[in-house]
């Protein structure tokens, strides 16, 4: 495939070719739409400023208030030091900022989103089920990694339980320290972009430089009382390994706020969505409504409680986000509480 050169100044350069970063024929018709500038794409965001991998080489850009917000993955154009256009986004992930309520970018044009679990600590199940929502909100694959695989003697039961939790849920296990599953994971991710997730110390970074074979990434030990990691990774970048695998390491993430609406929660929960075809009501909420296919599945065994539970935070919080997001609804919401406080009143008063 010829690489585009129009109206740059820049030098072709052997690596990374935008071939290694992921550049295919769908980002070069995307590109047929802008006029001036060269492609490249977004490697490492550090908050005040950018750093964009084009065929000419790599260099930082400034990022502008006015402009849109970038994320690493983005393919932008870019011409005399300016980002002109960034190309339409084949997926977003982002996630709610547990502080402030609004969204965070993590990572754009993602094909996998790959969900770190240390086996040196229990698997939070719910933030498992957080992760993997925002995954398909992010319209990629999530795919569960259990990682330091060395430190348990069978992954068998764990991967077994796991499956029973998150049914359908793609896993793999890894060992960096012994390379298990780990040439397994790089042919899983050929010509496909990966975004590594998880909490500090969960192996992130260990598993990058595994993958890379060689050190890329900083790594951090952690504290032996709690398995708590350092947060040694402090910028989201992407790293380009071998079979045009791009691989992009996060910080860690402890809270994951659901950015998806509750249409994509469900998507996460398909088992649900089938049984509920069932229900008597088509807006039955599976709490407590006569006829419900999902409480009868719950009762006879042929789905976990945990898992209707599950549904049911995920649910509330989208819900709670998307009023969060929506002054009118606010608003709405607001008069309907302050009616309910009243009627409660009155009825105290009779
Ligand atoms: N036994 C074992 N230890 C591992 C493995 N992978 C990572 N570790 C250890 O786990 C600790 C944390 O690993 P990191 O790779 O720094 O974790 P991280 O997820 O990148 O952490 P942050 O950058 O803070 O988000 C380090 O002490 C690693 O040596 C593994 O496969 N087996
Ligand atoms: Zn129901």
């Amino acid at each position: 495939m010829s690489l585009p050169h129009r109206g740059s100044s820049a030098t072709p350069q052997s690596f990374p070719s935008l071939a290694a970063l992921g550049w295919s024929h769908r980002w070069q018709a995307a590109l047929a739409a802008y006029g001036a500038g060269c492609p490249g794409r977004v490697v490492r965001h550090d908050g005040s400023a950018v750093l964009i991998s084009t065929e000419g080489g790599t260099r930082h850009f400034p990022v502008r208030s006015s402009a849109p917000a970038l994320a690493v993955g983005d393919w932008v154009v870019v011409d005399d030091g300016r980002v002109l256009d960034l190309l339409p986004r084949a997926s977003l992930l982002r996630r709610r900022d547990p502080s402030t309520g609004g969204g965070q970018l993590i990572a754009a044009n993602v094909d996998v989103v790959g969900i770190v679990c240390g086996l040196d600590r229990p698997v939070v199940h719910g933030r498992l089920q957080r992760f993997t929502s925002l995954a398909w909100d992010a319209g990629a694959s999530p795919l569960v990694i259990l990682s330091k695989a060395d430190l348990v003697n069978s992954t068998a039961n764990i991967e077994n339980s796991l499956l029973q939790q998150h049914p359908g849920v793609d896993i793999v296990s890894v060992a960096a320290t012994t390379a298990t599953g780990v040439f397994d994971l790089l042919g899983r991710c050929a010509k496909r972009t990966l975004v590594l997730v998880g909490e500090s110390g969960a192996g992130k970074s260990t598993l990058l430089n595994a993958l890379a074979g060689r050190e890329l990434g900083a790594t951090g030990k952690v504290r032996r009382s709690d398995a708590k990691g350092r947060h040694t990774t402090t910028a989201r970048q992407l790293f380009a390994l071998e079979g045009d695998c791009c691989l992009i390491d996060t910080p860690g993430m402890r809270e994951v706020g659901v950015h998806a609406d509750v249409a994509t929660v469900d998507a996460g929960f398909d088992d649900i969505a089938e049984l509920a075809v069932g229900c008597r009501f088509s807006d039955c909420g599976h709490a407590n409504e006569p006829g419900c296919e999902v409480l009868a599945a719950v009762a006879d065994g042929r789905l976990s409680e945990q898992r209707v539970r599950a549904w049911n935070q995920l649910c509330r919080e989208a819900a709670w986000a998307e009023l969060r997001a929506d002054p009118a609804a606010q608003r709405r919401a607001g008069r309907r509480l302050a009616r309910v406080i009243k009627d409660a009143q009155r009825a105290k008063r009779r």
